[in-house]
């Protein structure tokens, strides 16, 4: 759906039609059937339980066998979020301290991060302060970040108490919940409540009539950054795409994020490379776009 208006041109290139012709047949692409891509993070110390969060949030149980993360892993899900398909991308970075600057390099582009410590060790909780900062100066400074008490089920061990956490996460602006990777509880609730914060935030900033508000590009879409270096030369030229937005309505507010929409191909490349035919060279108009 392309839409005209005001606000709605900002939200064009998350509304691209779908199936888009040149992906036609390609059910892999869970992108074109979504309005909103977010790039999540799943960031804390090492044996904080980040891994089962994540499984048991995309596959809804406990992953009994779980080794320490290699670098990142990633997963994906789409959620509704206010009546809103949103596709969140989510990296799971290791927390071992020689895996620290490659995580340090996934920030970019991120729009929410879980920050996890685990309740039953006071040593994960003191390195909350390292990992925050490593988040508010890497990725953007409107990132949405939620702390995660994890390991909630281990009552009888635990060593942080409820009351000091909340009190951290008041003090430096995160949202707060305990979870259990174990039992699964409050764990679709933190990706969910991240998501929602994430989508207000746009859709308030695009309220006050800001096209391009700070960060929304961030929200948006993901850049090509976190894209492994094998898969790139599989990814599409960006005109590939900008051909097929060229021949749409845009409004001149939306040519503003006219970057962002090739950032979008990116993001289609890695999931429909395989369905996306080769590179056409770009129409002049696809630069200017034509007037509504
Ligand atoms: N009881 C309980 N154990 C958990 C929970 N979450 C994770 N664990 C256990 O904690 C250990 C570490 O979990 P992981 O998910 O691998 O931890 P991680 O934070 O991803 O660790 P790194 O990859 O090294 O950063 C594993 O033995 C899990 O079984 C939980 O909610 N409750």
């Amino acid at each position: 759906m392309f839409l005209k208006t005001g606000r709605e041109d900002a939200l064009l290139f998350v509304n691209l039609p779908s199936p888009l012709p040149h992906v036609r047949g390609s059910q892999s692409c869970l992108f074109c059937s979504s309005d909103f891509l977010f790039k999540f993070l799943v960031i804390g110390s090492a044996g904080t339980g980040k891994s089962c969060l994540l499984h048991q949030f995309i596959e809804n149980k406990f992953k009994q066998d779980s080794n320490h993360t290699i670098g990142v892993e990633f997963g994906s899900k789409v959620v509704n979020v206010g009546g809103k398909t949103v596709k969140l991308q989510i990296w799971d970075t290791a927390g071992q301290e020689r895996f620290r600057s490659v995580t340090r390099s996934y920030y970019r582009g991120a729009a929410g991060a879980l920050l996890v410590y685990d309740i039953t060790s006071r040593e994960t909780y003191n390195a909350l302060t390292n990992w925050l900062t490593d988040a508010r100066t890497l990725a953007s400074p409107s990132i949405v970040i939620i702390l995660c008490g994890n390991k909630k089920d281990l009552e009888a061990d635990r060593e942080v108490t409820f009351l000091e956490a909340s009190r951290f996460a008041q003090e430096n602006e995160l949202m707060f919940l305990e979870t259990s990777a174990l039992t699964g509880e409050n764990v679709e609730e933190a990706f969910l409540k991240c998501a929602r914060t994430i989508l207000n935030k746009i859709e308030s900033a695009l309220d006050r009539g800001q096209s391009d508000p700070p960060g929304l590009k961030h929200f948006l879409f993901s850049s090509q950054d976190h894209v492994p270096r094998s898969l790139s030369p599989l990814l599409p030229e960006p005109h590939a795409l900008s051909e097929q937005c060229a021949a749409r309505p845009f409004g001149p507010r939306a040519l503003g994020l006219w970057q962002t929409a090739r950032l979008t191909v990116c993001s289609h490349g890695v999931f429909c490379r395989r369905s996306l035919p080769s590179a056409r060279p770009p129409k002049p108009e696809a630069v200017t776009g034509p007037s509504q």
